[in-house]
């Protein structure tokens, strides 16, 4: 199976605190992946270090065949990587439609925002850029309310909208961060229905979640990480049964 992403050895120091430590692991191609670990384990740190938010202090990271240790966020993204936060990022004063057509930016000339002011050679890409935030809509269930101003709709909307706004970019890999934060139930499993869909589309991803039971129903694979070291990576059912992870992550509890 391909490597869509594989980090070897990654460290990523903040002073004297090593928020990384070594971190090795690798993501398929196809495949959703899960980051578990304690707070303040080092998920973040690692999400940040693979989209270009922080440097690596060493280590090797490879995206679709590429090193992008280091690179700047925005050439990676061209690369085919797309993110969602743990805050979410809208711009609330826009519809629902506008704040998807900024994910289209990696596909445009010009970028969405460019569109808005209206350059003539812009308005030609629209159509298309409509088309594309409409669809990515769709795919999170949101395509009804495009009209809306995005301060209007749900909580658990935004965060499917963020969603959307990263699946315009056409991404070959899409991570979220924490993606059911502040979700409820019913929220949550449309949610593992949305990324359900989003696999199908061939879009491969790769997960930080708190929430364990989606962890374990949607993940094929997944890696725990504790004081920035990564302590296993399996299946759900591998990593609920490591001793290591159970002593480490759970303080002794079951998973
Ligand atoms: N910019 C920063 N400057 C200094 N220390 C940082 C910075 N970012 C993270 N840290 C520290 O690095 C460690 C790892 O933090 P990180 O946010 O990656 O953990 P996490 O596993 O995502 O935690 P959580 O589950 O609480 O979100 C923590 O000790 C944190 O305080």
């Amino acid at each position: 199976m391909t490597m869509l992403l594989e980090l070897e050895g990654v460290t990523k120091r903040f002073g004297g605190l090593t928020a990384l430590d070594g971190a090795s692991l690798d993501v398929r191609q196809g495949e959703v992946r899960g980051l578990i670990g304690p707070n303040g384990s080092g998920k973040s740190t690692l999400f940040h270090v693979v989209t270009g938010v922080h440097r690596p202090d060493g280590g090797r990271i490879t995206f679709d065949g590429h090193p992008i240790a280091g690179r700047p966020t925005e050439a990676i993204a061209q690369l085919g990587l797309a993110r969602t936060f743990q805050d979410i990022q809208l711009f609330y004063d826009m519809t629902v439609l506008e704040n998807a057509m900024i994910g289209c930016h990696r596909l445009t000339r010009a970028g969405a925002l460019a569109a808005m002011v209206g350059r003539r050679w812009v308005r030609a890409e629209e159509a298309a850029i409509v088309e594309r935030a409409m669809d990515a809509l769709a795919v999170v269930g949101l395509a009804d309310q495009a009209r809306e101003p995005a301060r209007r709709i749900p909580y658990g909307h935004q965060r499917l909208l963020e969603i959307a706004r990263a699946l315009a970019a056409e991404p070959k890999l899409m991570i979220l961060d924490e993606p059911a934060a502040g979700m409820n139930p019913s929220e949550t499993r449309s949610l593992m229905d949305q990324i359900g869909r989003i696999v199908d589309r061939g879009v491969t991803v790769f997960l930080v979640e708190h929430n364990m039971k989606m962890v374990m129903d949607i993940c094929q694979r997944i890696t725990v990480l504790n004081y920035g070291r990564v302590i296993a990576t399996g299946t759900p059912t591998e990593v609920q049964a490591d001793a290591q992870v159970i002593e480490a992550y759970l303080g002794g509890t079951a998973v």
